[in-house]
């Protein structure tokens, strides 16, 4: 970036230079005939193309490195305030942050600051050149910084509140549209696309008067720079009349340079109000605290692996009631734990607490002899496979889909992985095999095939609990008790908890119990 900013200011001094040295040449000819050109003058110009050749190389390059890390940087700090997921609304925000934000940040170096650096740097040059043209002629220095300081800093204040707008407004219309894409089925069955296109419009709409009261202030801001560049150098022209000629034309010359320099100054104020409103909506993102705070002095991780609510209660937010209190709950290292209950019960609740998703108002839970909470959940989930009832598949091939279990496992472990959760036969059926694409959210596959893959990348993490949240959720009864089969072979010597509303008799379980009314009884065992 520095390298940039001084190959910005060796090619505008070749321009001053440039143009200067024209000015002078022009006007002694005019006045004196033929003026012999030195070839210096030829060399400058070439050297003032080179230099703003380089000059846009390493300016974009650098800038565009820094926005790669800000949008890792982003990303990171979203996936850690976000652990237990965004939702479609907030993925559209998220969306619009990540892309839309971090590109408006893009011209903040290229646009704002080097010409910026230039007006700056441009002022005192300009006194001297015009002090000693005429000191009347110093009133040039007045349209300069009007146009390089007045009005980038008038159009960075009316840019703030439409900057934020149109940031929000494309936020909106981004997850209107994910969502109606997303729900395209749901939109089609129930002829509710006339209903979808009029939500998603009207996002736009209000993107698009956001958009357009930019662009006005962008063509006012760009006529009022001209008009008043204009005149500046009309006036340096004027009081020029009663000074040396040559001298007024070489200040006229370099005058040009230098307008032309902070011509773009105002629209980059412009630019300024989008990017700070840009800047702070990603900021907000990627800082946004964890839903769990890290422990400030973490423990070492236990070498135990068994489990323990002791006295826990919880609710999810102050003005909700609680889901359970006082719930106390033992899960011993290597057994196989079925909690049962209605929906609402509280049962992903559970789930949701062990793996440090939300934590509880009282009482503790206990990871071998450490407690929960003074862990780092990181380290925690490294502990606990989980397999809920909407695991994501995503859109890649077979075999990516079931590294994001272990990325590092080969080949063998990733067949014995599908064999544990009896898919190996037809995957070997496929064409492609492990290198088979996935549809969107797995669509290529049946819902009984898309589980038993979410089962075998959840069976590739080596943790030594599984926790399964109604994993045959989707499923028709014959198929649910083959995977339930499939599971009690393929969990063997890990602590198993399963989640489910009801059994089907074919699973192999130490203890029951079931959740009703925030209280757990046991059901079996
Ligand atoms: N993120 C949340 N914010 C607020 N309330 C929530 C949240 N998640 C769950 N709840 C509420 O907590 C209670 C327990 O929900 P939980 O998902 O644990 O039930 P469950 O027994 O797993 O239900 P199901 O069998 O339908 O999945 C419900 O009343 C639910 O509405």
């Amino acid at each position: 970036m520095i390298f940039g900013a001084a190959l910005f200011l060796a090619a505008l001094a070749a321009g001053l230079a440039l143009m200067g040295a024209s000015g002078r040449y022009i006007a002694l000819s005019l006045l004196g005939g033929g003026v012999l050109v030195p070839a210096m003058l030829q060399y400058i110009g070439a050297a003032r193309v080179v230099l703003r050749y380089l000059e846009r190389v390493f300016t974009h390059e650098a800038m565009f490195r820094a926005l790669a890390g800000l949008r890792i940087w982003l990303f990171t700090g979203l996936a850690r305030s976000a652990a237990g997921g965004l939702g479609y609304r907030r993925a559209g925000d998220a969306l619009a942050r990540l892309v839309n934000d971090v590109d408006a940040l893009d011209g903040l170096f290229l646009r704002i600051f080097l010409p910026l650096l230039g007006a700056v740097l441009l002022t005192p040059v300009l006194a001297v050149l015009l002090w000693h043209e005429h000191p009347w002629a110093l009133a040039v220095l007045l349209p300069f910084g009007f146009v390089a300081f007045y009005l980038p800093a008038l159009a960075a204040r009316a840019a703030g509140q439409n900057g934020a707008r149109a940031g929000l407004a494309m936020s909106g219309l981004r997850s209107a549209a994910l969502d109606a894409l997303s729900g395209l089925r749901e939109v089609k069955i129930y002829a509710a696309e006339g209903r979808m296109l009029a939500a998603v419009q009207a996002r736009e709409a209000a993107y698009l008067a956001a958009q357009r009261e930019l662009a006005g202030q962008t063509s006012a801001l760009n006529a009022i720079a001209f008009i008043a560049a204009q005149a500046g150098l009309l006036l340096a022209m004027l009081i020029g009349l009663a000074g040396a000629p040559v001298f007024t034309v070489i200040t006229v010359f370099v005058l040009i340079t230098a307008f032309e320099t902070v011509l773009g100054l105002p629209r980059a104020g412009l630019l300024y109000g989008q990017a700070r409103a840009a800047a702070a909506r990603v900021v907000e993102a990627a800082t946004a605290p964890p839903a769990v705070a890290e422990p400030l002095a973490p423990v070492p991780m236990p070498a135990g692996n068994s489990v323990a609510f002791e006295h826990v209660s919880f609710r999810y937010a102050d003005n909700l009631p609680f889901v359970f209190e006082n719930l106390s709950l033992q899960l011993p290292a290597g057994s196989r734990t079925a909690i049962l209950g209605p929906s609402g019960a509280g049962k992903s609740t559970i789930a949701a607490l062990l793996l440090k998703l939300v934590v509880p108002q009282r009482g503790q839970i206990r990871l071998g002899a450490a407690d929960l909470a003074a862990l780092p959940s990181e380290a925690v989930r490294h502990r606990i496979a989980y397999l809920g009832q909407t695991t994501h598949l995503f859109a890649d091939t077979i075999r990516n889909n079931l590294r994001l279990g272990d990325p590092t496992a080969s080949e063998e472990k990733l067949w014995a992985a599908l064999e544990a959760a009896q898919l190996a036969q037809t995957i070997m059926g496929l064409p492609e095999g492990l290198d088979t694409w996935l549809g969107e959210g797995g669509q290529n596959l049946s819902g009984g095939q898309g589980r038993r893959l979410a089962l075998a990348r959840t069976l590739l993490s080596e943790a030594p609990i599984l926790l399964l949240d109604e994993p045959c959720a989707g499923l028709d009864a014959d198929t649910e008790t083959e995977f339930m089969k499939v599971l009690n072979t393929a969990t063997q010597g890990r602590t198993v908890v399963l989640i489910a509303h009801r059994l089907t008799g074919a699973e192999q379980l130490d203890r029951i119990w079931r959740l009703t009314g925030g209280a757990l009884m046991a059901a079996a065992g």
